[in-house]
């Protein structure tokens, strides 16, 4: 099947990025992708809580949500927004990093909460306190379609494998990362992980990211790595969109699932072991 991931370069201002997205989609559609992925935090890159707090919204009256359950069901297509920034009631004022998966007909099909929150201080001048602003998730989400399994993940969290052995023992065979990932880490580690957790897990992982400098009302400046990948079960990158926001097409082919788990069945050859 023919899928298409959009590489974002988004603001800190929804709606302006809401326009940016639609278009992309509408391409994605016009060129025939049966399922399309967005990155984390397709509504608003920010890390102003302030300014957060004054522009998103709760699940129920977000617009970027709402057109974007529409334009799938328009265009008949799956579409896994890889999250958006969202109030949240009843807990401490923190906002959710939520993904969610929407179907042919524009309905909500699954919804997932980041887990691992991005608290890590990368140099002197590059700190991160993902906690600070958003609450995490605790319950790890897999999927149904009529593709295969999807197991649900967002960004940081691939770097907790544990996360995707639960996804593949629950039948995933699709891994999705959406992300918004530092250029020093990405450059560092962004191949690596990805491909280790389709080896391991015998999955395609689909990786959707934001790109390059990020515009803000706010005046903090935010870079990403850019970089959305796909890669194969058997662990072949088999598409890098590089650097530029644009939508970037690629072929999936299921049965590559069986091919490598056939090859190389790590899943099957698991043993339970006592702790050291
Ligand atoms: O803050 C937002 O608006 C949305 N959240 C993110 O962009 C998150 C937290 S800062 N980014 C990551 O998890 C990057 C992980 C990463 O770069 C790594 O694991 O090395």
């Amino acid at each position: 099947m023919k899928i298409a991931l959009l590489q974002l370069n988004v603001s800190d201002d929804p709606a302006a990025n809401l326009v940016k997205t639609r278009a992309l989609l509408g391409e994605a559609v016009a060129g025939g992708a049966e399922f399309v992925l967005t990155p984390e935090v397709t509504n608003c890159v920010s890390t102003s809580r302030s300014h957060q707090q004054s522009v998103l919204a709760y699940e129920e009256d977000d617009a970027t949500l709402a057109a974007l359950r529409e334009e799938a069901a328009k265009a008949g297509i799956w579409l896994l927004i890889g999250s958006l920034g969202l109030k949240t009631r009843g807990g401490d004022g923190r906002f959710a990093n939520r993904s969610f998966l929407i179907s042919p007909q524009g309905e909500i099909v699954a919804r997932y909460d980041k887990i691992h929150m991005f608290d890590v201080d990368i140099n002197e001048t590059e700190s991160y306190r993902e906690s600070a602003g958003y609450r995490p998730g605790d319950k790890a989400v897999v999927a149904e379609t009529p593709f295969g399994k999807i197991g649900m993940s967002i960004c940081y969290d691939m770097r907790f494998p544990a996360l995707y052995q639960a996804l593949a023992e629950a039948g995933a065979r699709i891994l999705t990362m959406p992300a918004a990932f530092s250029p020093v880490t990405g450059a560092a580690h962004w191949h690596s992980l990805l491909r280790a957790r389709a080896i391991e897990n015998g999955c395609y992982v689909l990786a959707p990211a934001q790109t390059g400098t990020h515009a803000s009302a706010a005046h903090i400046t935010r870079d990403t790595y850019g970089h959305s990948l796909v890669v194969a079960p058997w662990g072949e990158v088999v598409l890098d969109a590089g650097t530029a926001p644009g939508v970037y097409f690629c072929d999936m082919d299921m049965e590559e699932c069986d091919k490598a788990r056939a090859k190389v069945p790590s899943l099957a050859n698991r043993r339970p072991f006592a702790a050291p």
